[in-house]
């Protein structure tokens, strides 16, 4: 973690105290050296391309992986030739030298191979082999790390076939771990079936379930936020909370996605994962101390305070053209729009609505949390109608957080304007560059960190939350409303926000900084 250095910063003269995490969460974070293999499976893929090499050549680039210790291995069935897999990433791997980027492609390889039968994962294991042999890697460890950058029907496959053919072989000191993406089964049944093959396949220490929102800087901000600030204490309850809101938005649709998402709709994409991952980081009690366990405890046991959804609770929705994609049914229903709101059963939250809302083919592109205070009692200012107090949190694009606060309009009349505090990184930390979430993610793996990774449980108790209402969704008992592409989503949305207490400020946008506007 660096802090902002006085010379470079628009803010100078300020101090920061950084300090790494890594060393208070007593993990024996390991600074193994010796052979590291890393191998993306599905590497002719969209996500491998857009995000895992990316992440790979950043993390290569940084000196976090070094070129006389990593050798990465691209599998899948596409006949490529080791050339022709580095021709289809390099375009994807910017912010260095071509030379860089070259010297990063050199330890790319390629292994053509089905998924489900023994001829290919021979073929990997001894490429993967060979490496570690001619690296005459004697006092180092062996590590093997499979990325499954793959649809989730194939996992059960794939991971029988590593177990079978390429594990790191027990005369060799090391590991081998295993990263799955999203999505973990449709609904609690087939997520357990999943869970069960897996883990008769893998101890759940080798088994890293990849959620990228838990990688993005100002998710991972949200513990230190709530637990090394007094000023949030006493407020974060349902004494000072009126509401949450956590919300995410893209201002496109499902572009060409269509056949894939519609098997899946928002609540499976977005809801049930990644916001419900920030939902259990702001709503969780404060952890044992930083271990993995004690945060993941932690998060299971508000997850299972959440009470059961009520219909009335939800709106979903579905923008006017997405049937247009041939991939998609005529008379889908799936939700390309949800608001949902969930309600914890417990002391800190009992009476808060969180709600938690994601749609596509909106009016803008944003991840934000919007903590809602209570009115001020008593006031004699009669300035409720300009705003109550908001905590945001833009995940986002422009990472910030800014807190809404009625101010003195400055000037001689005793007026009252809403205002903010702002700590818009962009300009408190503008020499520092931010890491993308599958970056660090991919380095938390092979550090053996599993603080950022769905646990089993975790993931069970996700499910029971969501999958009434998916079959309530499936089986056609809520409809999805129509909405405008480009808009703010079906009103209805909106409408059930009102109900759930939330107040509009009018007449106010926070503007990200730029330093020409400060
Ligand atoms: N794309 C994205 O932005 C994101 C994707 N994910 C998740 O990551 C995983 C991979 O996503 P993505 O790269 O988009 O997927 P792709 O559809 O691009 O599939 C990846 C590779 O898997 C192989 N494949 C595709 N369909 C099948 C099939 N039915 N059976 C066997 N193999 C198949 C293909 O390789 P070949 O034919 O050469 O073997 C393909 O290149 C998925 O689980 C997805 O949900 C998660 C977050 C974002
Ligand atoms: O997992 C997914 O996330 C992306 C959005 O990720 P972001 O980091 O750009 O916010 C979304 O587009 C995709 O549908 C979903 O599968």
């Amino acid at each position: 973690m660096s802090g902002v250095s006085s010379e470079s910063s628009p803010l100078s003269g300020r101090n920061s105290f950084s300090s790494p995490l890594s060393r208070f969460n007593d993990l024996e974070l390991s600074s193994e050296s010796g052979c590291l293999s890393i191998i993306v499976l599905g590497a002719s893929g969209d996500l491998a391309k857009k995000k895992t090499f990316p992440a790979l050549f950043h993390l290569f680039h940084q000196g976090f992986l070094q070129s006389g210790e990593v050798h990465i291995f691209g599998y899948a069935r596409s006949n490529l030739s080791d050339d022709g897999l580095r021709e289809r990433i390099r375009g994807y791997l910017k912010g260095a030298s071509d030379e860089h980027v070259s010297q990063f492609l050199q330890l790319v390889k390629y292994v053509s191979g089905s998924y489900d039968s023994g001829e290919g994962f021979e073929l990997l294991n001894k490429a993967i082999s060979e490496y570690e042999t001619s690296k005459n890697n004697e006092s180092g460890s062996y590590r093997r790390l499979f990325y499954l950058a793959l649809p989730p029907s194939v996992y059960p496959s794939v991971c029988k076939m590593i177990r079978s053919y390429c594990m790191n072989p027990s005369s060799h000191t090391g590991w081998t771990r295993v990263i799955v993406e999203k999505p973990f089964g449709k609904d609690l049944d087939s997520a357990e079936e999943l869970s069960a093959e897996l883990g008769q396949l893998f101890e759940e220490e080798q088994l890293y379930r990849i959620d990228h929102y838990l990688g993005k800087e100002l998710v991972q901000n949200l513990l230190v936020l709530r637990f090394a600030n007094r000023l949030f204490m006493p407020l974060w309850n349902r004494d000072s909370i009126a509401n949450v809101q956590i919300v995410f938005k893209e201002d496109f649709g499902t572009d060409g996605r269509g056949g894939y998402f519609d098997q899946y709709g928002i609540i499976r994409d977005i809801i049930q994962n990644h916001l419900l991952q920030v939902f259990c980081l702001v709503a969780m009690e404060k952890p044992v101390s930083l271990k993995p366990e004690h945060i993941r405890d932690e998060k299971v046991k508000v997850l299972q305070s959440v009470e059961p959804i009520k219909h009335e609770e939800v709106v979903i929705g579905q923008y006017d053209g997405y049937k247009d994609d041939p991939t998609v049914p005529d008379d889908s229903n799936t939700p390309t729009y949800a608001s949902v709101v969930l309600r914890v059963h417990n002391e800190r939250w009992e009476g808060v609505p969180f709600i938690l809302k994601a749609g596509k083919a909106l009016n803008s592109r944003k991840a934000e949390i919007r903590v809602q205070f209570k009115d001020a009692p008593g006031d004699i200012f009669r300035c409720k109608k300009q705003g109550r107090n908001e905590f945001v949190i833009r995940l986002q694009p422009s990472e910030a957080m800014y807190m809404k606060l009625t101010v003195k309009k400055p000037g001689l009349e005793m007026a009252t304007e809403q205002s903010e505090l702002d700590l818009s990184y962009g300009l408190r930390y503008n020499d520092v560059k931010i890491p993308e979430a599958y970056e660090r993610l991919i380095l938390d793996t092979i550090r053996g960190d599993q603080q950022h990774f769905v646990r089993r449980d975790e993931l069970r108790a996700a499910w029971e939350i969501f999958t009434p209402l998916l079959h309530d969704i499936d089986g056609g008992k809520l409809k999805s409303v129509p909405y405008k592409p480009g808009t703010r989503g079906p009103q209805e949305a909106d409408e059930l926000s009102k109900r759930m207490g939330y107040v509009q400020t009018h007449g106010y946008i926070w503007v990200a900084p730029t330093l020409s506007n400060i």
